[in-house]
């Protein structure tokens, strides 16, 4: 097997990155029962930056997103974002975090990102108003942002049992944003939508980039990311295996299990092996 590249290069090196994680270590589970899911991670986010976090099921992507969003906590290592270091910080510190809009996030499922008892427009404008904002203020930007996802403010009424999983999953979007946070993490974005809404989400969510936030977009499809990532990063059984500029992470995988993630992502076959090689990738990994 190819040499494994267990850390960000870049991991350290930028004092103005907006997500610094080092050597981090996420274990569940106690005494015997005690399984280790991330084992000695670092990866560095600059600002503005989309790095794509991908790997197979298991292999530790919800595990760091919930553990950067202080819903996990690490057995070791050291987190720090937007200069702050939180690596000690406890749960009311977590979520004071959180709702200064330091960091914010987007599952899968927009029900688990949505108050399903707030209308849109409650659901846009709290966390502004949270922040101190006045309540015409936020009214307004909660509009720029509905703009911004493409819905229209007839929407603003509704509950989000009221909408379908494509524009629940934009204003989810639209409320990660809407404190314009230095951070986002995207958790499956788009794996729980159909192909058309699942394109429109990808181009919102570039046409967001320009807007300077950083997004950690983690998914299991690397066709997905592909396009949108400035950097990719590939865990593997709970370690990150490579790092890289997404055109050479595509275009020169260096660890086999990128290869075979390269290989097996459709629209990117073209950069890809052919069926006999990918088999034969896989037989070296499970070897
Ligand atoms: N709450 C938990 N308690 C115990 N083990 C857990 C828990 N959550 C995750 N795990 C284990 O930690 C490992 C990583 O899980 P995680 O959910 O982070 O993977 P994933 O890459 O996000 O997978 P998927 O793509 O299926 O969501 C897995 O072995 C999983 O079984």
């Amino acid at each position: 097997m190819t040499a494994a590249l267990p850390r960000d290069e870049s991991a350290g090196t930028h004092p103005d990155a907006v997500l610094e994680v080092t050597g981090l270590d996420v274990h569940y589970g106690l005494r015997r029962r005690r399984r280790r899911a991330l084992h000695g991670l670092s990866l560095s986010v600059a600002p503005g930056e989309t790095v794509g976090v991908i790997g197979e099921t298991g292999s530790g992507k919800s595990t760091f997103a919930r553990t950067v969003l202080g819903l996990v906590r690490a057995s070791a290592g050291r987190i720090v974002i937007g200069g702050e270091d939180v690596s000690a910080y406890g749960p009311r510190q977590w979520r004071g975090l959180r709702r200064r809009g330091v960091v914010q996030y987007v599952f899968q499922d927009p029900l688990r990102s949505l108050d399903p008892d707030l209308t849109i427009e409650e659901s846009l404008v709290e966390p502004l108003l949270v922040q101190g904002v006045e309540r015409a203020e936020a009214a307004g930007r909660a509009r720029t942002f509905l703009a911004r996802v493409r819905l229209s403010e007839e929407l603003l009424d509704r509950l989000p049992g009221e909408l379908s999983g494509g524009q629940r999953q934009r204003v989810a979007v639209a409320r990660a944003l809407v404190t314009e946070p230095r951070l986002v993490i995207l958790d499956e974005p788009v794996s729980a939508l159909d192909s058309a809404n699942r394109v429109q989400v990808l181009q919102i969510l570039k046409e967001l980039r320009a807007h300077g936030v950083a997004l950690v977009f983690i998914s299991h499809d690397l066709g997905s990311v592909a396009g949108i990532a400035d950097r990719i990063a590939v865990l593997y059984q709970g370690e990150l295996v490579e790092v890289g500029a997404a055109r050479d992470v595509i275009t020169h995988p260096r660890h086999d299990y990128t290869r075979l993630l390269v290989s097996s992502a459709p629209t990117l076959r073209s950069a890809s092996a052919d069926r006999a090689e990918r088999d034969a990738l896989r037989a070296l990994l499970h070897a």
